[in-house]
């Protein structure tokens, strides 16, 4: 029987029988038992956690209470722009750390989930560098987290192997894989199975403490050749975050004996007032950084949040808002720049076209956009590209090296000398184009079928033959929210309507409809479309903008086991 404290909460000993782990003082997991899921939650492996989340959390607690304080601000009217206080930092001679030889060549990353049978296919795709994620492209449930470290602890020492029973096909690492980088979730997001002191953990101190605790050695010695960890860091705002995780960073270098400086990282620019931030965070981190790359989904994502105010900058269709964008081009060559002044990569991002088996025409139409915008960061000057599918590699790699020959980067002969002129207007300025039905009822389409695999599980699923993650449904939850907000006029099919909530409602409907139809009856019913529905329709008409689709769905895919345990 369970020996429930005087307050009813299980004493320590009754709580390290509840939940099957056995846990260091003050540390709680209420995420279900699994043999294979304890051997990455250790003892040790907690503690590790546990003094990260002791040591950092009030700062972690203040940087996310500056977020909240600029938007305050965005929200009174203000505009990011450049800090007058870091301008030294800026104009001062300054470089990184020199960028470790295992990974100088990067002009190819595959991204993935943190899937057993994807991280092997992606680790043998070809690719320079696979990112594993545990953010974008993972639903964060604790299924999906525990096994995906799993997956990387047997990826790292190469004893990962994946039997598919349907097809009786067993996977296996080839001889030469691509060189592994670990996406965190972002600062903003709990770890509810998690608690320590009483408090939820932070998730990407769970991520990133629970990998590097049983990877560091095994990396270093197999992939990093003497380095490693690597990592992506995603969604600052600020470099005061990016100087929380280099305080990380020294401390589990300090914890694991190893040389400071081991760890290296590239830190996403995928929020707005972060592209005003580059050189900062660069220096915060430059012990440890390895650049700076372009995350294009979220940053959209964020123009629309951090001017959720503004009437006068509403987004065209979400289609039109690409890289030739005067803001999103201006945002890459001044990423470039930055990078190479400071001896770093500077990466490029996501074009969304994935293979289109079915349909060889389409499938060729979506090959060449997807050349056509590597084409457009190679001669940039970006030192690498992301894809999101195994049968994009050959064709990106084609582009990269015909444009960049056999030198591994372009960190020393793409200075960008000409964006030294580039200014906060270029920076801001207003997307181009218009808005439609079409692009109303795409959003809610895909907003909602989105949610709908989240929920089950899945982070990145193929829709209408894009490939869609959190980045891309943000964008069209914000769109349709900034449209009904302020009743937009759909100016680009000559309808000449407005979105209104009742418009919407009617839109909402007709969509789910058509879901369905696409989908089948079967797999509607058994989906969790209607959920997802409920919680897409409330974020699009919520008078406040939630900060977060994934926050609110969260609290939907949290499971305590046993349930009730604990109230605390
Ligand atoms: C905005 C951002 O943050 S971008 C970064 C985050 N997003 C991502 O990482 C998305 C990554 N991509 C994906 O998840 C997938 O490609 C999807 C969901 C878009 C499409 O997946 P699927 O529909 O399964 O693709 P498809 O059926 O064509 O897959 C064919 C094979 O390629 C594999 N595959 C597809 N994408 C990947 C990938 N990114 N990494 C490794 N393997 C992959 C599949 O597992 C499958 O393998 P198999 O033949 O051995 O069974
Ligand atoms: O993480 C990448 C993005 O585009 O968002
Ligand atoms: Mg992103």
């Amino acid at each position: 029987m369970m020996d429930l404290g005087t307050f009813g909460n299980p004493t320590p000993m009754a709580r390290k029988i509840v939940s099957g782990y056995d846990v260091p003082e003050g540390v709680d997991i209420r995420g279900h038992y699994d043999e294979e899921f304890a051997k990455i939650l250790t003892k040790d492996a907690l503690q590790f956690v546990a003094d990260l989340q002791r040591e950092f959390r009030s700062h972690i607690k203040y940087a996310l209470e500056c977020r909240r304080e600029a938007k305050r601000r965005y929200n009174e009217g203000a505009m990011p722009g450049f800090d007058p206080a870091t301008r030294n930092i800026r104009e001062g001679e300054w470089k990184c750390a020199a960028v470790p030889p295992s990974v100088a060549d990067r002009r190819v990353e595959i991204t993935g989930p943190v899937e057993r049978k994807m991280i092997i296919n992606a680790l043998n795709s070809g690719a320079k560098v696979f990112m594993a994620d545990f953010e974008d492209a993972l639903s964060p449930s604790w299924e999906n987290l525990m096994r995906g470290q799993v997956n990387l602890k047997d990826a790292v020492d190469g004893s990962i192997t994946f039997h598919d029973k349907a097809r009786n096909r067993v996977y296996k690492l080839n001889d030469q894989i691509a060189k592994l980088f670990v996406r965190p979730r972002g600062w903003h997001l709990p770890e509810a199975h998690i608690f320590i002191d009483g408090e939820p953990a932070t998730g990407c101190l769970v991520d990133f403490g629970l990998y590097f605790y049983h990877n560091h050695a095994a990396f270093r010695r197999n992939q990093g050749a003497g380095f490693g960890p690597f990592f992506y860091l995603p969604k600052m705002e600020n470099s005061r975050e990016a100087k929380i995780w280099n305080s990380v960073f020294e401390r589990a270098e300090k914890m694991a004996r190893i040389e400071g400086g081991s760890i290296r990282a590239t830190v996403l620019i995928e929020t707005l007032p972060a592209v005003f931030q580059m050189d900062e965070i660069l220096y915060e981190l430059r012990d440890h950084s390895v650049g700076l790359n372009c995350g294009r989904w979220d940053y959209i994502f964020s123009y629309v949040k951090t001017f959720q105010a503004h009437p006068d900058r509403l987004l065209p269709d979400r289609v039109q808002v690409g890289m030739t964008q005067h803001f999103m081009r201006s945002y890459s060559d001044l990423l470039i720049r930055t990078c190479h002044m400071r001896g770093v990569h500077a990466m490029g991002g996501m074009a969304a076209q994935i293979p289109i088996r079915d349909d060889p025409a389409a499938n060729e139409a979506a090959l060449d956009l997807v050349k056509k915008d590597k084409l457009r960061e190679v001669k940039a000057g970006h030192d690498g590209t992301w894809a999101a599918h195994p049968g994009l590699i050959p064709a990106c790699m084609e582009v990269f090296t015909n444009n960049m020959g056999h030198a591994p980067n372009q960190i020393q002969t793409m200075k960008r000398e000409d964006s030294a002129t580039l200014t906060e207007e270029d920076l801001l300025q207003r997307p181009r184009g218009v808005r439609t039905m079409d692009g109303l009822r795409l959003n809610t389409r895909v907003g909602i079928q989105y949610l709908a695999a989240w929920l089950t599980g899945s982070g990145s699923v193929p829709l209408y033959n894009l490939m869609e993650d959190a980045a891309t449904a943000e964008i069209s939850r914000v769109q349709n929210w900034q449209w009904l907000k302020y009743e937009v006029e759909l100016n680009g099919d000559g309808l000449g309507v407005k979105v209104t909530k009742e418009l919407f409602g009617r839109v909402v409907e007709e969509e789910m409809a058509r879901i369905e139809s696409e989908v089948g009856k079967e797999k509607f019913k058994k989906g969790m479309y209607k959920e997802a529905c409920k919680i897409f329709t409330r974020q699009c008409t919520a008078p406040i903008l939630d900060d977060f689709l994934t926050l609110d769905a969260y609290n939907h895919i949290v499971i305590y086991h046993p349930k009730g345990s604990s109230s605390l």
